[in-house]
């Protein structure tokens, strides 16, 4: 990642979000009473969750609790068997015409006759708005990619590849950014440095994210609050606020509170685990 990893910028948006809880900021998605049935499987049952503007929400539990489909059914791509997603003042479908949602999932769609930077200006463009090229360009030089814009995707490794469908996201200017599980593919040292961009550019454009993710640290790292699912049927289990300093970079791994919230998380997992 050229110039190394950054921390957020705490003279704007990170001194503003300190001062003001979530609970006074208005409402950005509202899931009330969230149901998904498939044919024979409840995937979701009763889910109720309120994410503030401009919130870093997680979303963590095992395999086929349903997080997928909650991601989803928020980005009006699954319809709910019953209860109801309010993105604003807008059902989601309408959101999504209206290109207010940044999709980011574990199998990156790039366009594989595209180079990268042609990838990432590419939505903008589908939305009718101006390529921005040259914000194209720092983007992927935010995500370690700045040698790389001319490349087009079968010439990329898989996290490089998922590296350029995040800047694509970040660039559409989405205010809400829905992510599966997008650093799934990267090595460690890659997804914590990722961690902290991601998190700085949130800062800086204040983006409402629900981001799932199977890892403990990085659920905790990335969110103001956690939830946590649990399985047969997909519920929630319990909502953590993650109460560690601001701004973050890499050094709160190291730290005792972060060690405890981490502690938190893993017992509410191992519970809702044990209830099965
Ligand atoms: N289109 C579908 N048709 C039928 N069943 C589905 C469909 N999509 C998901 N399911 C089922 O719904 C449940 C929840 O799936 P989902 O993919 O949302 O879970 P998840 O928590 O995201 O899983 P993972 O962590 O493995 O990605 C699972 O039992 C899955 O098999």
């Amino acid at each position: 990642m050229s110039g190394g990893p950054r921390g957020e910028d705490e003279t704007s948006a990170g001194a503003r979000a300190t001062d003001e809880s979530a609970s006074d900021r208005a409402t950005a998605l509202e899931i009330d009473g969230v149901t998904v049935d498939f044919e024979g499987v409840r995937a979701l049952a009763d889910v109720d969750l309120r994410v503030a503007e401009g919130e870093f929400v997680t979303v963590i539990g095992p395999s086929g609790c349903g997080k997928t489909t909650l991601l989803r059914t928020v980005g009006g791509l699954q319809d709910p068997t019953a209860g109801t997603v309010r993105v604003g003042d807008r059902p989601p479908e309408r959101a999504r015409q209206d290109a207010e949602f940044g999709f980011v999932f574990q199998r990156h769609a790039l366009l594989p006759w595209k180079s990268a930077l042609d990838n990432v200006v590419f939505l903008r463009e589908m939305a009718g708005k101006s390529p921005h090229r040259e914000a194209a360009r720092d983007l992927l030089e935010t995500v370690g990619l700045s040698g790389f814009a001319d490349t087009r995707p079968a010439e990329l490794s898989g996290g490089m590849r998922q590296r350029v469908a995040i800047a694509r996201a970040l660039h559409l200017g989405a205010s809400v950014l829905l992510m599966d599980e997008p650093f799934g593919e990267l090595d460690e040292l890659t997804r914590e440095r990722m961690g902290v961009e991601v998190r700085r550019v949130w800062r800086d454009q204040r983006k409402t994210v629900l981001f799932v993710t199977h890892s403990v640290p990085e659920a905790v790292f990335l969110a103001d609050r956690c939830v946590v699912m649990s399985d047969h049927p997909g519920e929630i289990a319990g909502v953590f606020d993650v109460d560690l300093p601001r701004p973050r970079d890499e050094s709160v791994y190291g730290t005792a509170a972060f060690q405890q919230q981490v502690a938190r998380v893993r017992t509410a997992l191992h519970e809702g685990d044990d209830r099965r």
